[in-house]
């Protein structure tokens, strides 16, 4: 099974990343693609809150879904939209990931977990939590002969929510991001090609890139790792591309054979020794 990242440096106009997505989905297609993944928020790229709430109403967004149902259908191909802001009902959105089938059905969805408060160096601190409202369900689902587990940027970090997708036999991890550029170029690869290796899975990772319409930088990258931590695929540099790579599932076989980390886990029992000098 081939599948696809797609970097995207999105916009505040819906429409035209709508159309950059069913572009790229044909492209995809016409290579064999059978699962496209786009970043963190590719649907819209927003400056302030306001934006968001003004535009996220019932109407544009069951518009916009069924857009994106269809460029699954009319490719025929697993479309994960890496996440959309919606609204969660208390006032706060969820940053929510959208799965659609090759038939256009919606599969499943998935909310951030872990939301972004975080203090980088260069950049005013972001306080993700001042917006929007943390998700409290891990996902994994089929995805063909796959099994995706999903999560979505700052979620990279919490390595016990991939310990937790794997013992739910995903096979295919998910990181659809938005990375601002120093973290990237401190942590991104590292981050991303442990989380492969410490569960024996793939991970695809479509990353926003470039300097967006809303002054934001990101830092690109986009990865396809496979279960012994090699990148596959990289869109190198913060351009917007597409990276394609074909999945062998063997090598989830290979790598859990080899190193059955699930199998010789421990419990253990902690003490915390203060020494009194
Ligand atoms: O809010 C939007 O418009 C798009 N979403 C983002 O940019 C999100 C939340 S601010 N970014 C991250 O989670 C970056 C994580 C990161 O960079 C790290 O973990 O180092």
């Amino acid at each position: 099974m081939k599948i696809a990242a797609l970097q995207m440096c999105s916009s505040m106009q819906v429409n035209e990343n709508v159309d950059a997505i069913a572009m790229a989905a044909q492209a995809a297609a016409s290579q064999g693609v059978s699962y496209l993944q786009t970043p963190e928020m590719s649907v819209m790229f927003a400056e302030k809150r306001t934006q968001l709430d003004e535009w996220a109403t019932d109407e544009n967004i069951e518009h916009t879904l069924k857009a994106l149902a269809d460029i699954a259908r009319n490719n025929a191909l697993y479309l994960h939209i890496g996440s959309m802001a919606v609204p969660s009902g208390d006032g706060r959105l969820y940053n929510r990931a959208f799965l659609f089938s090759p038939n256009g059905e919606l599969i499943t969805t998935y909310d951030k977990i872990h939301l972004f408060d975080a203090d980088v160096e260069g950049d005013a601190p972001y306080r993700e939590s001042d917006n929007y409202r943390p998700g409290e369900e891990a996902i994994v689902t089929p995805v063909g002969d796959l099994n995706l587990g999903l999560s979505i940027c700052y979620d990279v970090r919490f390595a016990h929510l991939y310990a937790a997708l794997r013992e739910a036999e995903a096979n295919v991890m998910a990181v659809p991001a938005a990375f601002t550029v120093p973290t990237g170029e401190a942590h991104w690869h590292c981050l991303l090609r442990a989380r492969a290796i410490e569960t024996g899975s793939f991970v695809v990772a479509a990353a926003q890139g470039g300097t967006h319409e809303n002054g934001r930088h990101t830092y690109g990258h986009s990865l396809i790792i496979d279960p012994w931590g090699r990148i596959l695929a990289e869109k190198a540099g913060n351009e917007p591309g597409l990276i394609i790579a074909p999945l062998d599932l063997d090598l989830i076989k290979e790598a859990r054979m080899r190193l059955p980390t699930l199998a010789n886990r421990r419990e253990f029992s902690l003490s915390v020794n203060r020494h009194m000098s």
